[in-house]
């Protein structure tokens, strides 16, 4: 067998993402022992009969003593508080990572607290599903999908390889951008859809002339496909939008301006304005799907392709 690739692997925080990445770590033997430690009681109770680690700890300063690798995997929001606590507890010469939907914030409210005995390197894998908490996650959930790396100029380079490693063995792809290009990106990638579908299933929700019943009876796809986002979690949406405030509201306003020219468009009935938009966006839909990036889970789809 070949050596795990860290010793001890600290998961803080162990919902969709924390234990989608306990699943992959134990198939692939990549830790001697697994740390699991989350806020509540129940979570915790909850991983430890899902098996998902080795050890269990409500502290977090407690989880990370000793770890070469740590995790943090939580809300945006809640990163600040975590790196307060476990910064006086870390190992010298720990890696620590995080898997946060933004990258600007996270760093702020981290990188103050870790000394530089340390090696921080944020990290946000672009994988996920609108379910959350410790029984939504699976194995191969990575596999197949970009993680982006966002590691500080001057970081050791040795350890950014071991992350890397670490990502690539889950089967994705890693790409390395500093933190500011990657909250636009995400924010018109990922944010926006979220916020969009946020809201059109709020407007749905308060129309008066047609009633909810009549929503879900007959929702098209179209609709069904924005509810899914809708369902994500809350919490983790909240701080995503707070935490990347500047970049959403750019690109907000990028798209405000975009659809009033669609609404005057329609006003107008100036159809070649309409087609000619609808052509651009189908080649889009056309890329995503030739570069394999297709499907929000692709273990699922490849696994029962596999099969066939
Ligand atoms: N859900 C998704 O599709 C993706 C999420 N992310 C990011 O991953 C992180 C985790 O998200 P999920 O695993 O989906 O969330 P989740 O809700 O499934 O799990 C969150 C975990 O954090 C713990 N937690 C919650 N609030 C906390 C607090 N105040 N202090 C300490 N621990 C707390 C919970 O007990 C739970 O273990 C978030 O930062 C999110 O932005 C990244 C990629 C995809
Ligand atoms: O479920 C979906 O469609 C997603 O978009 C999952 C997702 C959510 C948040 C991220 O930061 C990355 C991926």
């Amino acid at each position: 067998m070949m050596a795990p690739q860290f010793e001890t692997i600290a998961l803080i925080g162990i919902g969709l993402i924390g234990s989608s990445i306990a699943r992959d770590i134990r198939e692939k033997q990549l830790a001697g022992t697994i740390v699991v430690s989350t806020r509540t009681e129940a979570t915790l109770k909850r991983a430890e009969q899902l098996g998902l680690g080795d050890r269990y700890t409500l502290s977090a300063a407690e989880a990370v003593k000793n770890a070469d690798l740590v995790v943090v995997s939580v809300p945006v929001g809640a990163s600040g508080a975590i790196a307060a606590e476990i910064a006086a507890h870390l190992k010298p010469g720990a890696i620590v990572t995080d898997v946060g939907s933004t990258k600007g914030s996270v760093i702020a409210q981290m990188a103050p607290h870790l000394a530089k005995t340390v090696h921080f390197i944020p990290g946000h894998p672009i994988a996920g599903t609108e379910h959350s908490g410790p029984d939504a996650g699976f194995a191969g959930l990575f596999r197949g999908r970009w993680c982006i790396l966002t590691p500080p100029p001057g970081t050791d380079e040795e350890a950014v390889a071991r992350l890397r490693l670490f990502w690539e063995t889950l089967g994705s792809m890693v790409d390395e951008m500093d933190p500011e290009h990657h909250d636009k990106v995400l924010a018109i990638v990922s944010h926006l859809p979220h916020i969009i579908a946020y809201n059109i299933v709020g407007t749905a929700d308060d129309l008066e002339t047609v009633t909810e019943s009549e929503v879900i009876k007959y929702s098209a796809s179209g609709f069904r496909d924005f509810t899914r986002l809708a369902a994500s979690d809350p919490t983790m949406w909240r701080d995503v939008c707070l935490h990347n405030k500047d970049a959403i509201l750019e690109m907000l306003a990028r798209f405000s301006e975009d659809l009033a020219s669609l609404q005057r468009a329609i006003r107008w009935g100036d159809g070649d304005k309409l087609f000619d938009l609808f052509t651009r966006t189908r080649a889009i839909r056309r890329s995503i799907i030739q570069a394999g990036q297709d499907t929000a889970m692709p273990d699922f789809g490849r696994h029962a392709m596999d099969q066939k």
